[in-house]
């Protein structure tokens, strides 16, 4: 996966769908935390990334660059553009999947500056699975669904255990999130799904 001249996804992935339980095309995605980073409603600063799935089971995620998230003047950093992706590319996986999953590896590739004032349209999709092991790619469009091609990224997550975040995270932020799983899934129930995997 060190580069674009790779096979991708490898040989040995396998073709994979959504889980059954994943939500139906024309879902919105809510926050998966509300202190994330990346789509986190309680982060003044953070990407407040909006997702959302697609008719062709492809998530479309969205990310308005602000004056915060400048690198060079007026554009966006790279640095943020690649965690949008990570975010955009982990809200596939997890949602679709309905697994805990973490970025093992995530390469990105800048194809065009990304201004203050734009807002990139990320379409992410599932690659393949080969046991723990799923690849996710995206491109970001500037602007619109069909506008030119900014970014192109693709990444692999591994799936692990809900120990992976009682083990290395904190148990306040932990119980936090469970909260607002809890809450999500009794708001998922109302709109006809079950995000328990
Ligand atoms: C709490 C309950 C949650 C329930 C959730 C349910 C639904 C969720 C719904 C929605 C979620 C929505 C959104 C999520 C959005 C955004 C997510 C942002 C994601 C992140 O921002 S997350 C932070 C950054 N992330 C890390 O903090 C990971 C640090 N890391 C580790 O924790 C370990 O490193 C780990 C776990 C990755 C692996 O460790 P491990 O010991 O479990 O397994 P191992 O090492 O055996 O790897 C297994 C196989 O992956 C291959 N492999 C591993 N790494 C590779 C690499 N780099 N390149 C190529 N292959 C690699 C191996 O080669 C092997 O392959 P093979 O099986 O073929 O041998």
């Amino acid at each position: 996966m060190s580069s674009r001249t790779e096979n991708w996804p490898p040989a040995d992935a396998e073709p994979v769908g959504p889980h059954p339980d994943a939500p139906a095309p024309g879902t919105e995605l809510s926050e998966h935390y509300a202190e994330c980073f990346g789509c986190g409603h309680e982060v003044e600063l953070g990407l407040h990334l909006r997702s959302a799935v697609a008719d062709d089971m492809s998530v479309v995620s969205t990310f308005t660059v602000r004056k915060d998230h400048q690198g060079a003047p007026g554009l966006a950093h790279g640095g943020l553009l690649a965690c949008a992706f990570d975010e955009a590319l982990g809200s596939t996986v997890g949602n679709l999947l309905r697994t805990p999953t973490v970025t093992a590896r995530l390469e990105t590739d800048f194809v065009r500056p990304v201004p203050v004032g734009s807002t990139l349209h990320i379409a992410a999709r599932l690659d393949g699975r080969s046991g723990r092991k799923t690849y996710v790619s995206a491109e970001g469009r500037l602007d619109a669904d069909d506008g030119p091609v900014a970014l192109r990224a693709r990444a692999l997550f591994v799936t692990v255990g809900v120990d992976h975040f009682t083990t290395h995270g904190d148990p306040d932020a932990i119980e936090k999130f469970r909260q607002t799983a809890e809450a999500e899934a009794a708001a998922a129930e109302q709109r006809g799904w079950d995000v328990n995997p």
